[in-house]
């Protein structure tokens, strides 16, 4: 028997299991086989691309039996009266609740868990539309009901969950530390996760004739970075409000870069998200913050594929910085539904991390739940989190309260030197992550949490979009931070003598 090797190709006799994985591997071609038969295959194959592949899978497919619709965020968990197609444009309740987006719950029921994991994990690390996606190979959790065709995808997700070896063992006396990469990803943030589901229903509104001229968002930089990619990808225009010398400039060209209307204005973040929701409200522009409940159907599978990457093990801690505070009740979320649907017993506790420039839900926390006060946020190298109104403070309490969740801060110094430290172990971290590991170092000092609690770190940039603060940490220049791991360039003399003399120096060497 020759080796065996399989085409991916159009094939009259290739059918689909429900996975959306192609169960026959169409045709199986003997290495040995007539040269004719192989060119035929690789013909067939060139002429169908992955959409048209997808496209003829769902010809005579069983009927999708899954839904969603949007219920106000307090009745979620109840039968509301009150609730909207995800057709409508809409981002508040009658009250001005906030919306959350409600899955048939019984629907999914009906399947147990281990079918759903099987599901999931047969679709990893596939190229097939569009569950090659980390977000879309959960899609009947996702938007069930949307057309495989109208997804825009870039196969986000599928992130790299890293053993965090050195720095867990050497600097923090833990031996089961995880960061999980969210920022190792298309446009370098998490957004991705929570900006093809928005970008998706978009495009699908657009074929439906509804009056959506364009998507829009106010921004730190990172949820304009992913809107911009993703219009551009499924060519719609995306209008973007930054606030004027707050942002990094890796972050402010993306936007530029995939041609994207961009507003830079004379206010900070807060500013912007009012002036972002006055706009929506006037012109067909589609909100794309994440007071878009949309966006966290999309970025709670980061939750679920940690679950998946633990082969469905639970961890003790989940650590995520919170700025606009969308991401931490969407990691609540997907935990959350893999419990309800018994894919696992428990969920992990939350814990959510912000600048002490900008911790408006620490004060909360801290106050006992008491006194929640919007504040004006200050300055901070974590600038994506420079966050004083969070839209979804409530969707966090909840969060926190129901994961007994736990709120922490992080200086500045604490911040960057959390940052600089991870960095010496490998990483290349954003300094959103420092804040997060700068609380994980608090609560283990604190014996908060245990040497062997499992513990993941959300990192949720990437570290290369922040190199102006790394630059200016490592040589030295901030004022009032002593920057004590900065690792800065010697200036040595093109001598021989001269580079010697510095290496035997540094190396102790005689
Ligand atoms: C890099 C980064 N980390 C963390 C956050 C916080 O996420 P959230 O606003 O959902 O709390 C943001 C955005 O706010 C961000 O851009
Ligand atoms: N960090 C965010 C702030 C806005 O958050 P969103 O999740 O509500 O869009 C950004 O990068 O803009």
């Amino acid at each position: 028997m020759g080796r065996r090797i399989s085409v991916r190709a159009a094939s009259g006799s290739a059918s689909s299991g429900e996975n959306g994985v192609s169960q026959v591997t169409l045709e199986s071609i003997s290495a040995e086989a007539p040269p004719g038969a192989r060119k035929e295959a690789v013909k067939k194959r060139s002429a169908e691309n992955i959409r048209d592949e997808a496209r003829r899978h769902g010809i005579g497919a069983p009927p999708n039996t899954f839904s969603a619709k949007y219920v106000p965020f307090s009745s979620r968990s109840s039968s509301s009266e009150e609730y909207y197609s995800l057709d409508e444009v809409i981002y508040r309740s009658k009250t001005g609740d906030l919306l959350d987006v409600q899955h048939d719950m019984e629907a999914l029921a009906k399947h147990d868990a281990k079918y759903w994991k099987n599901l999931f994990d047969s679709r990893v690390g596939k190229t097939s539309w569009p569950y090659g996606s980390g977000v879309w190979s959960k899609k009947e959790w996702v938007l069930p009901e949307i057309d495989n065709d109208d997804i825009v995808s870039l196969f986000e997700g599928n992130s790299n969950l890293f053993w965090a070896e050195r720095l867990g063992k050497e600097m923090l006396d833990m031996n089961d530390l995880w960061v999980k990469h969210c920022g190792i990803s298309h446009t370098g943030s998490f957004k991705d996760l929570g900006m093809t589901v928005l970008v998706s229903q978009v495009n699908r509104l657009r074929k439906m004739k509804k009056p959506v001229v364009g998507v829009g968002c106010a921004s730190t930089g990172d949820t304009s970075a992913a809107l911009s990619a993703y219009c551009a990808a499924a060519g719609i225009p995306a209008i973007v409000f930054l606030p004027a010398n707050r942002i990094s400039i890796a972050q402010l060209v993306q936007p530029i870069a995939n041609g994207a209307l961009v507003l830079s204005l004379d206010t900070d973040f807060d500013g912007c998200m009012r002036l972002i929701r006055e706009v929506t409200a006037e012109l067909p522009i589609y909100l794309a913050n994440s007071l878009n409940s949309l966006r966290l159907e999309g970025q709670k599978t980061a939750a679920i594929e940690i679950l998946q990457q633990f082969d469905w093990e639970v961890p003790d801690w989940v650590i995520v910085p919170g700025g606009n505070l969308g991401n931490i009740y969407a990691f609540f979320k997907g935990f959350q539904m893999c419990k309800e649907l018994g894919l696992v017993d428990r969920i992990p506790r939350l814990v959510c991390a912000q600048a002490a420039n900008a911790n408006p839900l620490y004060r909360f926390y801290k106050s006992g739940w008491e006194d929640y006060k919007a504040i004006k946020a200050n300055p901070t190298f974590a600038s994506a989190i420079q966050i004083g109104d969070p839209v979804s403070i409530d969707r966090a309490v909840y969060a926190m309260q129901q994961s007994n969740g736990i709120v922490e801060e992080a200086s500045e110094e604490e911040l960057m030197d959390a940052a600089a430290q991870a960095d010496l172990t490998g990483m290349f971290t954003c300094p959103h992550t420092g804040v997060a590991l700068s609380a994980l170092t608090k609560l283990r000092r604190s014996g908060v949490i245990g040497a062997t609690d499992r513990t993941v770190v959300v990192s949720t940039a990437h570290g290369l979009k922040f190199t102006q603060s790394k630059i200016a940490y490592h040589s030295k220049e901030i004022p009032d931070l002593a920057c004590q791991f900065a690792n800065p360039p010697l200036q040595v003399p093109n001598d021989f003598g001269a580079v010697m003399d510095v290496l035997r120096k540094e190396l102790s060497l005689r």
